[in-house]
């Protein structure tokens, strides 16, 4: 079991690591709340594979317990399953006093932790994230929110979680598609900031990497929180966890929701900018060529058809846009990113090479 402080002051909370934990949940959450009722918010593939037994471990707490569950998918991390959320919570008569949980992968946090946010002004809320994204990455943080037709995340806010408890077992039942998505974000962790970390991707593979998810959850949580801890509010060195991710936000809304996940879009978007920067002299010699190769184990593209003007269309949205600047973040090699101020005309060249 590890236990990681996240220290944000009035905000601050604690992420517990430890397999089979769904089975204690209870015990966990009335550690951090006396309220009578919980609404549990989930998806429908979680809820049918988990729902009951989450259920019962918090009614041996003598909690009440609503679930609602929206349809699986990132295509349902809209508005109108929010307006749809909202109605289910004040049908179940959700008070300022209760808590939300949030029981899913990074949509059902995403989306989930964004009704919390906002219904009745706030609801303390929970993360119990049940995909790699989730535990190594969207559960931590803060960030919420949905996604809108002009582009992903446009709508949110920064909400922290009152708790993160992640049981590594669950991911035994995850596709090998969404192993893969995960790994979109572990690597991107390797590259921005761990080369040990990044090493060790390199030497395993989808066979042998099921042993050390404790091992790699704890680590991608442990640098999220101490960035989270310095910028909270993502207006300089978070900025860095957004790696790959102006490329692969793009891609995610040109193709269509759901058509690539986040992972591969992030995936692609690493490999596409860091080919870039390595050809401008940015970036150490021979980076996409590792970055490239260890995406490929993983499954995962390392580019996409679309050409560099349909995915300038979304680009422009950005939240890292600011008037006609931009800021991307780049690799100076595997282990070492920073943040590459550009005007916003100059994007078209950090596509691709040679376009
Ligand atoms: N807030 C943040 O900081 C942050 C960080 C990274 C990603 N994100 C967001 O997270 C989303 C992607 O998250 P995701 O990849 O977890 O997608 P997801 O929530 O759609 O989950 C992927 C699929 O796996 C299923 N699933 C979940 N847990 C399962 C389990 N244990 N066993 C079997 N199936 C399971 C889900 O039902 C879904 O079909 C994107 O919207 C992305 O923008 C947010
Ligand atoms: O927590 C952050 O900060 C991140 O950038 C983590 C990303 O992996 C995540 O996808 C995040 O939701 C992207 O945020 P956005 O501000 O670009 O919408
Ligand atoms: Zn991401």
């Amino acid at each position: 079991m590890k236990s990681i402080h996240i220290d944000l002051g009035k905000d601050s909370y604690d992420i517990h690591i430890e397999n089979g934990l769904l089975d204690r949940a209870g015990e966990y959450v009335r550690n951090l709340t006396k309220s009578q009722t919980l609404a549990v918010i989930s998806d429908t593939t979680v809820d049918g594979l988990y729902g009951d037994r989450l259920e019962q471990a918090l009614r041996k707490e003598h909690y009440n317990v609503r679930r609602i569950v929206f349809p699986a998918g990132e295509k349902y991390k809209c508005a109108e399953t929010l307006l749809q959320l909202y109605q289910e919570l004040s049908d179940a008569g959700i008070t300022r006093s209760d808590y939300i949980i949030t029981f899913g992968g990074g949509v059902v946090g995403d989306l989930g932790g964004f009704a919390a946010a906002t219904f009745l002004r706030g609801v303390p809320f929970i993360q119990i994230p049940t995909t790699i994204i989730a535990q190594v990455d969207s559960s931590v943080g803060g960030k919420v929110g949905i996604d809108l037709p002009s582009g992903k995340n446009q709508a949110g806010s920064f909400y922290q979680p009152k708790g993160v408890l992640i049981d590594p077992e669950l991911l035994r039942t995850l596709p090998l598609r969404f192993i893969h998505d995960g790994m979109g974000e572990v690597i991107k962790y390797g590259c921005i900031h761990d080369e040990e970390l990044f090493a060790l991707l390199e030497a395993l593979d989808d066979e042998t990497i099921s042993g050390h998810w404790e091992d790699i959850i704890g680590r991608c949580c442990e640098a999220k929180g101490r960035i989270v801890e310095r910028d909270v509010l993502d207006l300089g060195e978070r900025m860095l966890l957004n790696f790959g991710h102006t490329i692969g936000h793009a891609i995610e809304r040109c193709y269509g929701y759901g058509y690539y996940t986040h992972g591969e879009g992030v995936a692609a978007g690493m490999a596409m900018l860091t080919g870039v920067t390595e050809h401008m002299g940015l970036t150490e010699a021979g980076t996409t060529e590792r970055l490239c190769k260890v995406l490929r184990r993983y499954g995962l593209p390392t580019d996409v058809q679309a050409s560099a003007d349909d995915l300038l269309r979304y680009i422009g949205n950005d939240k890292k846009k600011r008037g006609n600047r931009m800021t991307l973040i780049i690799l100076k090699a595997i282990g070492q990113s920073e943040l590459l101020p550009v005007m916003a005309d100059e994007l078209p060249k950090y596509i691709r090479k040679g376009e």
